[in-house]
């Protein structure tokens, strides 16, 4: 039998909240102790509309919750503002942080990395779940070795916050980290629009996409002489990240330094 994992959720009401409280409904091995929520302090979870019959006190504040509660790992589900305290408050806290929020920087992960090592606690924050979008994002950087020309189109629901994506800036450097930089278009190009060629990340050009009946989805499209190379993925439904939260969470009791992006778990 697995250890008994303890857990708070934070931002349980959102797309992806509603998921994993359902899924540590579902998983014998973890116990949901508390909910942090922007709304509804000191309730009972089960009190919340569409949630399970399930009896953990909610908090409207992270570190009143740390500290009434104890707890093993932490799920952050919520905004780019409240993600990077809630795991800043967390690893002071000894509660293991798996942020699935996204719209942290590398400067962000390297000054979380180093106070997680220093305190000596494992933290996973991935911008994507999904087994598939991680395997995008691997075959991607396989295929920058070959073709040097690449632009990244990410496509998401018209309730997300940040642009361009989590996924799109993790697809950007991951292909970076094999690709020499290179000046993409024209020499002579020119904006007649702003934002007509999209964002850039260090030469890769990332185009937005925020459409209603849209959930995730993301291409990376290469260019060469006479072809193109085209990887995409799609996620349907929020269910398609749940795997990868339950390997974070059973993972990260393993570290003891903050692992940025799944594919680092993955076996
Ligand atoms: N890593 C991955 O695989 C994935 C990551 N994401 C990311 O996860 C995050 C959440 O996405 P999604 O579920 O679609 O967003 P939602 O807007 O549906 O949900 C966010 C929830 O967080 C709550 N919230 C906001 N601030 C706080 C706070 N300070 N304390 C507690 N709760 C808070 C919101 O409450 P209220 O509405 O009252 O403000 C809301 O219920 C985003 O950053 C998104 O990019 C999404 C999908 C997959
Ligand atoms: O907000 C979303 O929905 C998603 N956010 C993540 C991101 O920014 O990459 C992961 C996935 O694309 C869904």
């Amino acid at each position: 039998m697995k250890e008994e994992v303890r857990l708070i959720i934070a931002g349980p009401r959102g797309n992806m909240g509603k998921e994993a409280v359902k899924l540590v409904d579902e998983t014998e091995h973890f116990v949901l102790v508390a909910a942090v929520d922007s709304k509804n302090n000191g309730k009972q979870l089960r009190e919340l509309p569409g949630m399970p019959n399930i009896d953990a006190p909610v908090y409207d504040d992270m570190k009143t919750c740390l500290e009434e509660v104890e707890a093993d790992v932490l799920i952050d589900l919520t905004t780019p503002e409240a993600g990077k305290r809630h795991l800043e408050l967390a690893l002071d806290h000894h509660v293991r942080p798996v942020v699935g929020t996204t719209g942290f920087t590398d400067s962000d992960v390297k000054r979380l990395r180093e106070k997680a090592e220093e305190k000596e606690i494992g933290a996973i924050v991935a911008p994507n779940f999904a087994v598939g979008a991680i395997l995008m994002m691997k075959f991607s950087q396989m295929a920058a070795k070959y073709f040097q020309d690449v632009e990244i189109l990410e496509m998401h629901h018209d309730r997300k916050l940040d642009a361009p994506s989590g996924t799109a800036q993790k697809t950007a450097s991951l292909i970076n980290e094999v690709r020499p930089f290179k000046k993409q278009g024209h020499p002579e190009e020119k904006e007649e629009l702003i934002g007509a060629r999209g964002g850039e990340v260090e030469g890769i050009h990332i185009h937005s996409v925020r459409l209603p009946g849209l959930v995730a989805h993301q291409e990376v499209i290469f260019g060469g002489t006479g072809q193109t190379l085209t990887i995409r993925h799609d996620s349907m439904n929020r269910q398609s990240f749940m795997p990868g939260v339950k390997l974070a969470v059973e993972s990260v009791l393993q570290l003891k330094t903050l692992v940025y992006g799944l594919e680092n778990i993955m076996e």
